[in-house]
Order: structure tokens, then sequence, then C-alpha cells
């Protein structure tokens, strides 16, 4: 059978994986582990946020590069400190494996895993005056990561596609500022394009990009497992990586008689991946398949024609087919991708499933009766709720429905990721939260120690856990997710002290943690 075998809720990771396949987004690579092929529905969807995304950067000033995807050793070596721990997931070409023809290769070289070795000492050369400022450039590119946890299409993959921004600023406050106009950005890419709602915040210092100075984090929500998702990070440098590359100006404003000074720039870097499309999966998916946000559906709207058999005569069965034309030009006016399925030996019943797996939000059904009336019949991919439209309002209904799905579909996910971030200031309550499928907010003291301390005493024993031994998995502890920017009242200053019991410091902030991906 073509449709779906497992259900979400028995088998979560098992369903996606279907879902991804059965939609036609993904194929696995088979040659090697952890890569997988974009199919035209996937690709679509990256599309259509590239183009929002770069709509707006270039609004900005942000202009767009393209550097190589090799690295030499020689560059990474400027940031050693603190790409060490990141060493097991560089992808390393040495001799003899990298040669063209019989000649080897002189140096060995990497593939980028991120692009700041590759860029920064061209940023070195090209930025040496205040009037280089602010310098912003973006690249759309793949990078690769040799992942040792187990892979997973989009969240998880040795290669993929995203954006990466590399900025320079003259100020800390002036590239603050853009720090949160971009993080914005990719709050909009969730909760515009994909109906997928995310806390803002900032990460911890345990949790944080270890070579900048601040990282800031749209953080999502999967119900179906309770867990945490890092959505997209836009992170300031500070003045990092300015020292390490060398990446100075002269001092605009130097004290008059004082020889001319040299100021490092403050740098951005941010970046958002094509693990958005996962999120949105994994949120908005049902036991019949995808269901996608119709913004960022290639087919909005799918034309089914019902009532026609081998009894239809020829001449009738071709003036329906012909409607079927007129109504597809019309919703193609009125700005709606969609398509109609006259495929031959199929039943509209068997189509309905197919169209259902693939997501598309709107089904229109079209029968000799409904000419006769002259509406057209739809149902709705997301809650399946059916109705009758009038062929003449078509151009405006159609468009005014897809618009009520995408925001319904984003109002049940809020609420959703509203209903399972709880507020909590007894410790007693930390586990049973997280095994009920929530993200906690907690008041906490934002140590790197306490983090880890917190991540072993959440951490389900096996032993602990009641049913069969083998469904005995030991349950994962909490990490931190982010500090929300949006935070709660009660945390008195020099009085509220962290949840941890084990810690016995003051409460700086709100912190929200949660079982994470
Ligand atoms: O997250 C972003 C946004 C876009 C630009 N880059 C930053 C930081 C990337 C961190 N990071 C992430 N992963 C890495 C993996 C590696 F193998 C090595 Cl050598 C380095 C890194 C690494 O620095
Ligand atoms: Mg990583």
């Amino acid at each position: 059978i073509i449709g779906m075998t497992v259900t979400k809720v028995d088998n979560f990771s098992a369903w996606y994986q279907e879902v991804v396949i059965k939609a036609e987004m993904i194929e696995y690579y088979n040659e090697i582990a952890g890569f997988f092929i974009l199919r035209p529905t996937s690709m679509f969807i990256w599309a259509e946020i590239r183009k929002w995304f770069q709509e707006r950067i270039e609004l900005m000033g942000v202009e767009e590069t393209s550097f190589p995807m090799f690295l030499s050793a020689k560059s990474l070596e400027k940031e050693k400190d603190h790409v060490e721990g990141f060493a097991p997931e560089l992808a390393w070409f040495t001799c003899p494996y990298l040669h063209s023809g019989d000649k080897d290769l002189e140096v060995p070289v990497a593939v980028r895993p991120t692009s700041e070795a590759v860029m920064y000492p061209y940023y070195s050369k090209w930025i040496r005056s205040h009037r280089d400022l602010p310098f912003r450039l973006n690249q759309w590119n793949s990078v690769v990561r040799w992942e040792a946890k187990q892979t997973t299409p989009f969240l998880r993959a040795r290669e993929f596609l995203w954006q990466e921004g590399h900025t320079a600023h003259l100020t800390e406050e002036l590239a603050g500022v853009e720090v949160l106009e971009i993080l914005e950005l990719y709050a909009g890419v969730y909760e515009q394009l994909l109906a997928v709602p995310v806390v803002r915040g900032r990460k911890t210092e345990k949790e944080k990009f270890a070579g900048g100075y601040y990282t800031t984090t749209v953080e999502g929500y999967i119900p179906s497992n309770g867990r945490g998702i890092q959505g997209g990070t836009s992170h300031c440098l500070g003045q990092n990586f300015s020292k390490m590359f060398d990446i100075k100006i002269e001092d605009p404003n130097p004290k008059d008689g004082e020889k001319a000074k040299h100021l490092h720039v403050w740098q951005n870097s941010w970046g958002l991946s094509t693990r958005v499309i996962g999120v949105m999966v994994m949120i908005h998916g049902d036991d019949k398949g995808l269901v996608l946000p119709p913004r960022i559906a290639k087919l909005q709207a799918i034309i089914i024609p019902v009532g026609i058999n081998k009894n239809t005569s020829p001449e009738d069965k071709k003036k329906h087919y012909d409607d079927l034309q007129d109504i597809k030009d019309t919703l193609k006016k009125a700005g709606v991708r969609s398509d109609y399925d006259i495929r031959d030996g199929y039943t509209p019943g068997w189509k309905f499933s197919d169209w259902e797996l693939k997501g598309v939000p709107l089904r229109l059904e079209y029968g000799p009766k409904d000419a006769a009336q002259k509406v057209i019949s739809f149902a709705r991919r997301d809650t399946g709720e059916k109705g009758t439209i009038d062929i003449a309002s078509l151009s405006t209904e159609i468009p005014t429905l897809l618009e009520k799905i995408q925001s319904d579909m984003y109002i049940k996910a809020e609420a959703s990721f509203r209903a399972h971030r709880i507020n909590i200031t007894n410790w007693e309550e930390v586990v049973p939260s997280l095994d009920a499928k929530n993200v906690v907010l907690i008041p906490h003291c934002l140590a790197e120690k306490c983090e880890d301390k917190i991540k072993d005493l959440t951490a389900g024993k096996a032993d602990e856990q009641e049913g069969p031994a083998e469904l005995k998995a030991p349950s994962m502890g909490m990490k931190s997710l982010c500090i929300p920017f949006e935070q709660p009242a009660g945390i008195e200053k020099g009085v509220t002290k962290c949840l941890n019991p084990e810690c016995g410091a003051l409460a700086e902030q709100w912190c929200m943690f949660g079982r994470s991906y």
C-alpha cells in the first residue's frame, strides 16, 4: 500500500521517517550514511524560505558572496581553541584520498563545517577603515559535519543546506542591534511561513557557541515527544574572531596628538538550515502523512473530478474536464498554486489518500452534481473540515480559506507549545513535567556546572522506569534550551534561589530547560 503504516503516537521516529519518504520529500542516499536527497517538495519549501529571508536581509544591506568549500589546516589553526571540541566532525581530505589524477594532494584540506576560517582571512584584507563598516556578507551553501550521533532527515545530516551570515561592526551596540534583527527574521521564517511557534532567548554559557561572545536562539517544541529543538542561532562573536584573524580598522576618533590606534571590529554570525523543514513536518504531520502550511506548499489545492465513470459519455467527460482547466486557470489568476488529478484507473478515494499523504492543504472535489449547482466541494487537510464554495467566488474564497488554514495551523501549534511550557518553582515537579512531555522554566543561577548537575539529576535511571524490562530506556536528562527574553515574574533578586536543590546559589533568571534534540 502506498499509505502510512505507522501512527505518529505509536512510533514517532518510524512515523517521521515514513512521512518524509512517502510524501516524496526525501530519498536516503544509500551510498554513504547520513546523507539525504532533497526532492522537489522539500526544495520548494527551502526556496520559499530563501526568497523570504533574502529579500529582508537585502533591505538591511547584506550582500551575497560565495567562498570555497575547502579550508586548510593553517586557517583552522587560528580558531584552534574552540574547534578542538568539533574536531571529530571535520571531514578531512588527506593524501592519497583526494588526488586529481595521479598527483597527490599538496596539503590536507577539510570540507567546511562552517566558513569562519575560510572567510575571515579575507575580512582582514578587505576591512581597513570605519568607512568599510558595517560589513555584511551572507552565503547560501551546504556544509559538512561528520556527525557521530544517529542522523535523521532534515534534523541531523552530515551535509545540510543553510545560509551563513557574517558581519562586522564598529561597536558592540551596533553588532547587538543586528543580532536581534536577524533573530526576529528567523522567528518570522518559523511563524510566518512554517506556522511553527518559537521562543526567543539567549543561550547559557554552556550552550552558546564557544567561539563567540553570546548566542541568541529561536527554540522550537515537538509535541509528540515533548522535546525542545534549537531552530536557528544568531551569535555576537564580540572581538574574538577579529583578534584571531586580525580584522581591524584605524580608530576613527583618535585622541588629538596620539598615534592612530587600531580597533578590532565587532562581529556577528548567524545561520538557519534545512532543519527548519524537519521541525515543520514533525509538528504538523498526522497519521495520514504530511500536512503542509499553505504558504510553503508547492501545491496548495488539488482538484479531483468525482462522479465520472465508465457510464459517463465521452462528451460529458470532456466537458467536465474542460471545467477543471477553467477552475485551475481561475485559481492561477488568484495566485493559488493548484492542479487537477485526472489520472485514469484510480478511484477518487485513492486519489484523496494520495494527496493527503503528500500534505496538500486543500482538496477540491468537482462532480456533475457540483457542476449543475455551479459549486465545488472542499476538504481542509489540517482539520478535515468540508464545505462547498460557489464557483463564481473561487478567486476570493480559496485564497481566504488557504490563509485561514495557515493561521489556524499556527494558532494550534502555538497553543500546544504554550500549554507545554511550565513555570516551576518546586523541584519535585520537574521530572514529572518532563515525563508529561513538557519543557520547563525554572529560576536558575545560569552556572555551567549547575547545568551539568541538573542533567544528571533529571536523567531517568532505566530501573526507575516501570513497565517491561526491554522498554526501560534511561530517559535523557534535561538541558538548558535558552534564557527566554520574555521573563516571567517571581524572581526576587538576591532572594530567590536556583531551583537545583544541590546548587544553593541565587537565581539569576528564569531558564527554559527540556529534553532536546
Ligand atoms: O552557528 C553559526 C551560524 C553560521 C556561522 N557559524 C556559526 C557558528 C558555527 C559553530 N560550529 C558548529 N559546528 C562546527 C563543526 C566543526 F567541525 C568545526 Cl571545525 C567548527 C564548528 C563550529 O564552529
Ligand atoms: Mg553540531
